[in-house]
């Protein structure tokens, strides 16, 4: 029996965690379970809106004075904002004057059409390439929320803001605490960095609008048709409807031009409007609601498609309630064609949410389908729709890891008949295929690497219909290691919350720890594309660098996960547990307890819970495992850039943040291993020598570079001051001496590699070098990694020689070092120490050199080659090749899968570029 309204909506505001466990259980006339929904929105923002003009003139000014009390200590808004930017109002002040006197309509509206032709033409230009946006005032400015309910927080600070008009704006401006209600009355044009239209106020002054970072319209994954992107601009901006600017911000351009500007559209400027306008509309047909998302699917602008889904959903409620309402009767049996437009919207948004990565939202959708009368209205779809949807339902319990449920659907009657006959079979097949593949990876941490890999090669796109393929379970095997407070890098001045992992038994080499996907990765090939931004936020210390779209896109997927997705605590908790974000929060807390105690000390009357409130702000520097700090409503651009430049890591071509992996700490010896394949990351001890207790440590720079004062400037970038691992201490015993050593290699290796010499000359530097290289090795032969770079160096020099015409004398040393240069590799890279016995001594660079060698001299000394490469590729891949046994043998292979693995791992391959 279908259960009350006012349970629903309880429902719909339960963790997903809940409604997996629930999904038998669901109500079915749940139209959305995402309370973040535009659904909800229209209704709210009407009613407050209404009660907020009737109010605000009874508002006293006091009120928000009160809000910051000490009683009242919360970290609001504007206090994040201006403590986090510090906003900068020095340069403006002398040009705050009232905007007293507006422009006149037609001329706006005339520069609007000027405007509008010369960016078709500039859209047309297919040249076109960096584009200057201002991106650090965007940064400065754009924040990230971090709750769930945005709208809630909107509605929060609208509160407290004061309505404005447009002839009461300050010019360059930030207008905190305060709100204007527009209305548009162009057509918006975008020009690849801004959305731009006109706006009126109820006075009607006009205004342009330049809305930035907008980019789920813009730049969601494959949108880049220009058409598209126009579509769906005058569809949610059209002339006529109304817009709520909150904290507006009137700026003088350079050219004298005044515009409003929208930094952070998702935060600051509300479409209230929107859904009346979709239901009122034309488009009141669900079936075309449908069709629309369906097409918004199709370019991969799934966030659209999700919105238009759920209007038609909520359309079916609302039909179905003024049915009820007008036979005042109670909810009785729904008509097949109402159930049946249900599902496949339930069914579309299911694989919209799939898609997104929001497994649970899926399972919600689909949980609910899963409880129509037993399935009856399903079944009776044709047996693809069926099919499908019963496939998509059973994707989000394997994306979710609930292998069990799994088993027991595919094994249930209801399962059998939808997936019975036709095209639906091999469905079948491939799910149970995939079950076990899952169960295998996730429990025993057996994954096909190398498939993986080959997979990775062949299948540059990963967006399937659902990716099922493409998805692996993951592995945390908890019961291994624990995350603690570091004791030593407390002991070497890093913030009490640091944080590192710890061996709870002794590991054997191969123990795979953790197979991680980020919390949110960026593809970031497309670096110096078209789609480029420059980013001057690094720009202060006059380094430029370019960011491309795609780390924008990173910052949005996050922005898309916490405001999509029901379980943002997870997430929260996730995102909190990362370095720079913690770090911040407790300066944050620390500054302003300490402002708030200066306050005090002047003040007399302290508040009667003074000290309890006290108590609990401490309590949120107490480390996170103990207590997490208190939700932040956002956390700013500023700092997610950190966090991203302090990653570890990277690839080529992938860039993600991994919540656990993010844990482990740096040492220049590690006894872990990691690389990434696709964006799935995987850590692996990679030393003998791992004991209980020990901290498991992974590289962040690559093992070769033999001067610790390069190491040292490598690791600042991870914000490691001083790194204290036994290589550096090591190396820094007698550090002048070492780097002048050092310093003596890389002269003559200069010398040796001019140009225009001939060869007896260069013969003379190579002995000398060599006898340096000797020299190094002896004095140094404490040293855990051999002089790996220097080694290398060294047999490159040979290249260099003209062999036609070199002497015989000169022609048989250079035969003879070759013939040896397996072994002596080895000895540098210590293979042959058992007490090191550290395999990620031959990581990446090395590698691709003895496959460069190997192609070279296979020849002569085939077999020892094939021996050495078995034994690296037992080490890569450690013991998890499950599906097949079989040993690649061929050369070709090994050269596949050594040259993706170290194209993982971008800093080793950056370094091989570099030499
Ligand atoms: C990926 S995080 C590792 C986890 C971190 N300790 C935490 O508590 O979140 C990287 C940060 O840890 C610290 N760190 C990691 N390895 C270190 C090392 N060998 N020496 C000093 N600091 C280190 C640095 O502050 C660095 O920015």
């Amino acid at each position: 029996m279908p259960k009350s309204r006012s349970k629903i909506k309880k429902t719909i505001l339960t963790p997903h965690a809940a409604i997996i466990g629930l999904t038998d259980e669901i109500d079915l006339s749940i139209c959305c379970s995402n309370r973040n929904c535009p659904s909800h929105w229209h209704d709210r923002l009407t009613e407050k809106l209404k009660t907020l003009q009737q109010s605000k003139s009874k508002t006293s000014p006091s009120l928000v004075a009160k809000t910051k009390s000490i009683a009242n200590y919360k970290l609001t808004y504007p206090d994040i904002l201006s403590q986090l930017f510090r906003i900068q109002q020095s340069d403006e002040t002398d040009n705050q004057e009232v905007y007293s006197m507006p422009i006149a309509k037609s001329v706006i509206l005339e520069k609007h059409n000027d405007f509008s032709k010369q960016v078709e033409t500039m859209l047309n230009d297919s040249t076109y390439s960096f584009m200057k946006n201002n991106l650090n005032s965007q940064i400065q400015y754009r924040l990230i929320p971090l709750v769930a309910d945005i709208f809630s927080d909107q509605m929060d600070r609208m509160e407290t803001a004061t309505p404005l008009k447009i002839n009461l704006l300050r010019i360059n401006h930030l207008h905190l605490k305060a709100y204007l209600r527009l209305k548009i009355i162009s057509v918006p044009i975008w020009n690849r960095s801004a959305v731009h239209v006109i706006v009126q106020d109820e006075n009607c002054h006009c205004l342009h609008l330049a809305i930035y970072n907008w980019s789920h319209i813009i730049d969601t994954r494959q949108i880049r048709t220009l058409k598209y992107i126009q579509e769906r601009l005058s569809h949610l901006l059209p002339m006529n409807s109304y817009v709520v600017l909150l904290d507006p911000w009137l700026k003088k351009c350079r050219d004298g031009d005044i515009s409003l500007r929208c930094e952070s559209p998702n935060t600051h400027l509300l479409l209230i409007d929107f859904e009346e306008r979709c239901s009122t509309s034309h488009r009141t047909n669900v079936e075309q609601l449908r069709q629309i998302g369906n097409l918004c699917y199709q370019v991969d602008d799934n966030l659209s498609a999700i919105r238009y889904y759920t209007f038609g959903l909520k359309q079916l409620d609302d039909e179905q309630e003024k049915e009820l309402a007008s036979k005042g009767q109670s909810i009785g049996p729904k008509t097949d064609e109402r159930e049946q437009h249900r599902i496949r919207l339930l069914s579309n948004r299911c694989a919209c949410y799939l898609r997104e990565r929001h497994a649970a939202l899926a399972l919600a959708d689909t949980g609910i389908l899963l409880a129509f009368n037993e399935l009856t209205h399903i079944l009776e779809l044709p047996k693809a729709t069926t099919g499908k949807l019963l496939f998509r339902c059973l994707s989000a319990h394997l994306y979710l890891g609930l292998f069990d449920k799994v088993e027991g659907l595919l094994k249930s009657h209801k399962f059998g008949v939808g997936l019975s006959g036709g095209e639906n079979l091999t469905t079948m097949a491939i799910l149970e295929r995939e079950l076990i593949r899952l169960r295998d990876e996730n429990t025993k941490g057996r994954y096909d690497l190398q498939g993986m890999l080959h997979k990775q090669i062949t299948n540059k796109s990963p967006l399937m219909f659902i990716d099922l393929p493409n998805h692996h379970a993951e592995c945390h095997r908890n019961d291994l290691f624990e995350v603690r407070a570091s004791e030593e890098l407390t002991k070497n001045g890093y913030p009490n919350g640091s944080y590192g992992v710890y061996a709870l038994k002794n590991l054997d080499v191969g123990t795979l720890l953790v197979a991680e996907q980020p919390f949110a990765s960026i593809d970031h090939r497309t670096i110096g594309e078209e789609y480029s931004h420059k980013l001057n936020y690094w720009n202060e210390n006059s380094t430029i660098e370019y960011c491309c779209s795609e780390t924008l896109r990173l910052l949005n997927e996050i922005e898309k996960q916490l405001l999509i997705g029901n379980d943002t605590w997870t997430t929260f908790e996730k995102i909190k547990s990362m370095q720079p974000i913690r770090r911040w929060l407790a300066e944050n807390v620390k500054d302003d307890l300490s402002k708030q105690q200066e306050e005090n000390e002047t003040s007399s009357n302290l508040p009667e819970n003074y000290e309890e409130i006290l108590s609990e702000k401490k309590q949120w520097r107490k480390p996170f495992s103990k207590r997490l700090p208190p939700p932040l409503p956002y956390v700013p651009w500023r700092v997610l850039f950190e966090t991203q430049q302090q990653n570890p890591y990277k690839s080529q071509s992938t860039l993600g943040w991994y919540s656990l992996g993010s844990m482990f700490n740096h040492s220049c010896l590690p006894n872990c291993t990691w690389y990434l394949i696709g964006d799935y990351l995987f850590i692996y001890v990679c030393s003998t020598n791992v004991r209980q207790g020990d901290e498991l440590t992974i590289s962040y720079c690559p093992l070769w570079i033999s001067s610790v004062n390069e190491r040292s400037t490598y690791l600042e970038r991870f914000n490691i001051r001083s790194c204290q691992c036994s290589l550096c201490t090591y190396d820094r015993l007698d550090l002048i001496e070492y780097e002048k050593d050092l310093k003596k290699f890389s002269n003559i290796r200069a010398l040796a590699r001019q140009k225009n010499l001939s060869n007896f000359n260069r013969f003379v530097y190579l002995q000398q070098l060599h006898e340096h290289y000797e020299y190094l090795t002896n004095r140094y032969s404490n040293r855990a990694v051999g002089f790996v770079n220097e080694f290398i160096d060294l047999e490159s020099i040979n290249q260099y020689f003209q062999i036609d015409s070199a002497e015989n004398e000169i022609k048989e040393y250079l035969n003879h070092r070759q013939d040896s240069f397996l072994d002596r590799f080895s000895h540098v890279c210590r293979l042959t120490l058992p007490q090191i016995s550290n395999p990620i001594l031959l990581f990446g660079t090395q590698i691709q050199l003895l496959i460069h060698h190997l192609e070279h001299f296979y020849s002569s000394d085939y077999k020892q080659w094939n021996r050495l490469l078995v034994y690296l590729y037992e080490i890569y891949t450690f013991k998890c090749h499950s599906v097949s046994n079989d040993m690649p043998t061929t050369l070709k292979d090994y050269k596949e899968l050594f040259t993706n693995l170290t194209h993982t791992q971008s800093f080793f391959s950056r370094t091989f570029y570099k030499g």
